[in-house]
């Protein structure tokens, strides 16, 4: 089943001078494929992600996700199909260092209203229990180590069961083992519970072991 179809996108950044980023960029995502898109730096990678996340919308093209067509949507629409549908794990984990692991993982769950306290906390159990961190789950964050952290914002991701997770170098940061760690945790959230993830990576070892490559060059996809 498809989740994501992006067609015919193309980007153009105005400074200094115009310049075009993206080119004619077609492609569409299967439900639970765990999926890299590498490139040199400057190919417009993350300009990519950007968009797919719906954050950028200065772009020519259509973006549809969950059989939604996205492009044209207010902003305000945008950032409820975010909330509910799409999960997004950076290099750098973005979590509130004053804040427990369970509150930093409840936020975007509370957030969407949803589900009631009592669930909302069960939930964070449950996607803290997955990434094996549920036993720090009273400490404040700033407490754990960077590896820890990431597997604490890849459990804040999943909190509300996102159809896609998105993540910037999510590894970027890591050493080898908390690497390894990080990328097991994608592969069993896209291959059991059929989850879509879309990471941009420099890592070749994490890109090797996906199930598919998507290969980037002067803002053209050139393997896919
Ligand atoms: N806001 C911007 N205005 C003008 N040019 C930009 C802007 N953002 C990025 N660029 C340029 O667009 C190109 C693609 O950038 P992008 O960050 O998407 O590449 P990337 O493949 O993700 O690179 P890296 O691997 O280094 O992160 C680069 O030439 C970059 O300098």
């Amino acid at each position: 089943m498809k989740v994501l179809s992006a067609s015919h996108i193309n980007k153009y950044f105005y400074e200094p001078e115009k310049f075009q980023v993206l080119k004619n960029i077609s492609f569409e995502v299967r439900k639970g494929e765990f999926l890299s898109l590498v490139g040199k730096s400057g190919c417009g990678k993350s300009t990519l992600l950007y968009i797919l996340s719906t954050m950028d919308t200065d772009y020519e093209g259509i973006l549809e996700m969950n059989g939604e067509k996205l492009t044209g949507k207010t902003q305000d629409q945008l950032a409820a199909f975010r909330n509910e549908h799409l999960g997004f794990v950076f290099q750098f984990h973005f979590l509130l260092p004053e804040f427990t692991v369970l509150q930093n993982v409840m936020l975007p769950a509370l957030k969407l209203g949803k589900y009631s306290a009592k669930e909302v906390e069960e939930r964070a159990y449950q996607k803290l229990k997955l990434v094996d961190m549920d036993g720090h789950a009273l400490k404040q964050s700033s407490k754990l180590s960077g590896g820890q952290q990431q597997r604490v914002a890849i459990a804040r991701a999943l909190i509300n069961d996102p159809t896609i997770i998105m993540g910037d170098e999510p590894t970027g940061n890591l050493d080898k083992k908390n690497s390894e760690i990080v990328f097991n945790i994608f592969k069993q959230i896209a291959h059991e519970n059929h989850q879509t993830i879309i990471t941009v990576t420099h890592d070749p070892d994490f890109a090797k072991g996906c199930d598919r490559i998507i290969e980037m060059s002067d803002g053209q996809i050139i393997k896919s």
